[in-house]
């Protein structure tokens, strides 16, 4: 596992919750950005020819925003995530994440990462597997139990602490290890397609709750995702990124308050923004 897999920072920090439905508009960007990519180059050196991963990447994230990367397969969106949480290293251009380098963000433990599987350790249960970034932390056993039961709270899984993950279905497994990544409070959660092997209906619902989680406790968030539905109901800004080498092709903001029941989906305003994010894609994929 990743060292800053999981991790909250301390309990309190966030800014009030946000409530209004303007809160999630473009306008309510301000202050430092949390990220801060310029020129962002990476350039993978491989046994026959470099592979472009990443060109030229210019993006702020502001504190409370939910920004989702979309783009096809290859065009760098793990890549542009891992070298905000420091697990791949720039080879070009700059990055800091809360004014720091990855390194020291890391360091700080400034982010939580969710990965595209739950990777839970089998032989822990679901409570160890949650306290496992605090264990490494040293946080004390009464303070441990806290934010156990509070994370697991969080992600409605309260009476299943004691199970083990081979006992919890897909979604919850990924409920579980956005605990852990929540475990230590941080203000940043990066997920890298964190819903994408589960059927529709789950998938719906841990969108829904991850809204709502968002909502409550007003992390930044960003999201790798393949969905253009997905991406819209739960972004407020969407980064449609394009192949060869990988670069952004266009920003969208995504206007739709912070209140999105799931049969937002079928408002014209939904269905124009995703409109917008599937040309963008098409444009970008140079079919056309
Ligand atoms: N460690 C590596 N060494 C060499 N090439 C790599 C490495 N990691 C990624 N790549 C290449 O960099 C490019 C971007 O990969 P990346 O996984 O970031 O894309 P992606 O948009 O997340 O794709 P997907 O949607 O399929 O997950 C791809 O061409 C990939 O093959």
């Amino acid at each position: 596992m990743h060292p800053s897999e999981g991790l909250p920072s301390s309990p309190g920090k966030g800014s009030p919750s946000r409530t209004g439905k303007d809160s999630a508009k473009p306008a309510a960007r301000g202050g430092a950005p949390v990220i801060a990519a310029r020129g962002l180059d990476l350039v993978f050196a491989t046994a026959d020819a470099p592979v472009h991963a990443l060109k030229d990447i210019d993006l702020d994230i502001f504190r409370g925003e939910f920004v989702s990367l979309i783009g096809p397969s290859g065009c760098g969106k793990t890549t542009l995530l891992r070298v905000v949480a420091d697990l791949e290293r720039p080879t070009g251009g700059a990055i800091t994440v809360n004014g720091m380098s990855p390194d020291e963000a890391r360091r700080q433990r400034a982010y939580g990462y969710v990965f595209q599987a739950a990777a839970l350790y089998p032989w822990r249960t679901i409570e160890k597997n949650v306290a496992l970034p605090l264990e490494i932390m040293g946080i004390d056993r009464a303070e441990q139990r806290r934010r156990i039961d509070q994370g697991l709270d969080l992600v409605g899984l309260t009476g299943f602490g004691r199970k083990f993950p081979w006992q919890l279905s897909g979604g919850m497994q990924q409920r579980a290890s956005i605990a852990r990544a929540l475990s230590f409070d941080p203000d940043l959660l990066l997920m890298d397609e964190p819903f994408g092997a589960l059927d529709e209906i789950v998938r719906d619902h841990l969108n829904e709750e991850l809204l709502k989680l968002w909502a409550k406790t007003n992390k930044t968030i960003v999201f790798v995702t393949h969905s253009i539905p997905e991406a819209v109901f739960l972004s407020t800004r969407i980064v449609v990124m394009s192949p060869r080498p990988g670069k952004i092709h266009e920003i969208i903001d995504c206007d739709l308050g912070s209140e999105r029941p799931l049969d937002i989906r079928d408002t014209p305003e939904f269905l124009a923004i995703a409109h917008r994010v599937r040309e963008g894609l098409r444009a970008g994929h140079g079919y056309d």
